[in-house]
Parts: structure tokens; C-alpha cells; sequence
């Protein structure tokens, strides 16, 4: 049920984004994917979802190579994308409804979901009876990510989840994914809210310099908890000398 990655390379024009990287995220993993902005964790899950071409490297989920399988492993995967395509004339519930028939829900498990999904995500719900077009940032967030759980997919590929979430919202999703975790999926996202990170990964991966600068456990990343998350991902990051930027202009 794993996800893995062998050799995964990609260049865009002149810059190498990502350089034969090698990864297995295991079932019952939460793998969440840091990095500084421009570095390629999206380019990373959008090979994985099939929307950038790979120029080298194999990706295999559930132990199914995903070029040669791709209805099958598409059935099973359930993504939200960086900038998460919805159906802007829709209504929020008739994208929902639209998602659930793509993956051959029965009306029944169409409603059931849908409505658990709005009485657990949504307070204004209201709202989700108006066209997508009109929705907040947040809103459509939500929507986007109902809709790649909808079908209870083993692998859940999440980009930027929690931007643009309030406070309240996202720590429903945290629960929410807390949640879904078990030994037969696997979860992987792509997240710069460090907060939010540390209360969901079991697993992380640090992209740097198209490398996998680090790959493993939440706990050895954190020494067992002496650093703090966002201590612990400077240190690898930050170079010294960048603190000393000469802004005096700006405070005088
Ligand atoms: N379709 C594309 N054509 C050309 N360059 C691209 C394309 N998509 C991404 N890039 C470049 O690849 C690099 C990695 O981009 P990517 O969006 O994967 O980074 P990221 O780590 O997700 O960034 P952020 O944290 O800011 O969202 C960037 O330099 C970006 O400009």
C-alpha cells in the first residue's frame, strides 16, 4: 500500500527542481514534506498525481507501477492540488455531488458523506448552495479537501492544506486527518504551517537543492522533542550569515 519513488528527476527550463529522488512513504504514515518556497514539493506530488511529466524515475503505489495501472490507482488516490481546481459555476454541494458520481459513489453514500462532511467542516453552510465563484479563499479550501476524501482514498495527497484555513478550521482538519490515518492508507502532504505539521506527521521530508535533505521520523527530527519543529527545520535550512541582512534602513 506504500508509495514509492525511484529516481524521480525533473528540470524546468535550466533548474534541476528535483535530482533522482528516492522515497517510500509506508502505509499508516502521515509524511509531511517541508521545504522553502521554489524548492519543488509541489512539482514532487504533482509527478505523483500525474500532472508533471517525471523526465526520469518510476512511481509505484500500492505496489502498482502508476503509469501502467492508472484507472486503478487513480481510483484510489485523493488529492487536493496547490491551487485546487474546483468547478467555480457549481454550488459547493453540487461540486461534491459531481466528485462522488466520478467515483461511482451510490446516491445514498453521495448524501451521507456530503452532509457529514459539511456538518463537521463548514459553519456557513449556507454558502455551499452558491456558485464556488463567490466562495472565500478558505471556503474553497474546504471544499477542495471534502473532495479529495469523498471517496475514502488509501493514498491522500494533500498540497498546502491548512493556508488560508482560520484557526478553527484548520484544527478540524487536523483532527480530521489525525483521524484518517490508519495501517492501510497513506498520507502525504506538502505544508509550510510548522504548527500544524507537528500535531500531524509521523514522518518528515526536508526538500532542499532538488535533494531530500532529510527523511524520517517526526521524533529523530526533533531529537525526541528538544528542538522545536520550526528550530529544528532552520537549523537544517538556514545558513549563519543570513540574519545578518543589513535592513538598518528600515528601523531608523
Ligand atoms: N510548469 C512549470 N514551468 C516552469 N517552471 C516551473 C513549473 N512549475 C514549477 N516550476 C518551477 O519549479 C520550481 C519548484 O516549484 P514548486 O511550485 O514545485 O515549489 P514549491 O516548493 O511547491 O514552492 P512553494 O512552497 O512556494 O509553493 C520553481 O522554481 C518553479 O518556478
Amino acid at each position: 500500500m506504500s508509495i514509492e519513488i525511484n529516481g524521480l528527476s525533473k528540470v524546468f527550463g535550466k533548474k534541476h527542481v528535483l535530482q533522482d529522488i528516492s522515497l517510500t512513504v509506508a502505509p499508516g504514515q502521515i509524511y509531511c514534506l517541508l521545504g522553502k518556497n521554489g524548492v519543488g514539493k509541489s512539482t514532487f506530488l504533482n509527478c505523483i498525481l500525474d500532472m508533471v511529466k517525471p523526465d526520469s524515475g518510476s512511481i509505484t503505489l500500492f505496489g502498482k507501477d502508476y503509469h501502467k495501472h492508472q484507472l486503478e490507482v487513480k481510483q484510489n488516490l485523493g488529492a487536493l492540488c496547490e491551487d485546487n481546481p474546483l468547478i467555480e459555476e457549481f454550488t459547493g454541494v453540487d461540486y461534491l455531488n459531481f466528485v462522488a458520481k466520478l467515483y461511482r459513489l451510490s446516491p445514498d453514500e453521495a448524501e451521507e458523506r456530503i452532509s457529514s462532511l459539511i456538518n463537521y467542516f463548514f459553519t456557513d453552510k449556507e454558502s455551499l448552495h452558491k456558485n464556488v465563484a463567490g466562495y472565500s479563499t478558505g471556503m474553497k479550501k474546504k471544499v477542495g479537501v471534502a473532495a479529495a476524501m469523498l471517496h475514502k482514498p488509501q493514498v491522500l495527497l494533500l498540497d498546502e492544506p491548512f493556508t488560508g484555513l482560520d484557526p478553527i478550521a484548520a484544527q478540524l482538519l487536523v483532527q480530521l486527518i489525525r483521524s484518517y490515518r490508519n495501517p492501510n492508507r497513506v498520507i502525504l502532504i506538502s505544508s509550510h504551517d510548522l504548527n500544524y505539521v507537528e500535531k500531524i506527521a509521523t514522518h518528515i521530508g526536508v526538500l532542499n537543492d532538488g535533494h531530500l535533505l532529510y527523511n524520517g521520523s517526526l521524533q529523530e527530527f526533533t531529537m525526541n522533542g528538544e528542538h522545536l519543529i520550526d528550530q529544528a527545520l532552520f537549523q537544517l535550512l538556514l545558513p549563519p550569515q543570513s540574519t545578518e541582512t543589513k535592513l538598518d534602513w528600515m528601523f531608523t
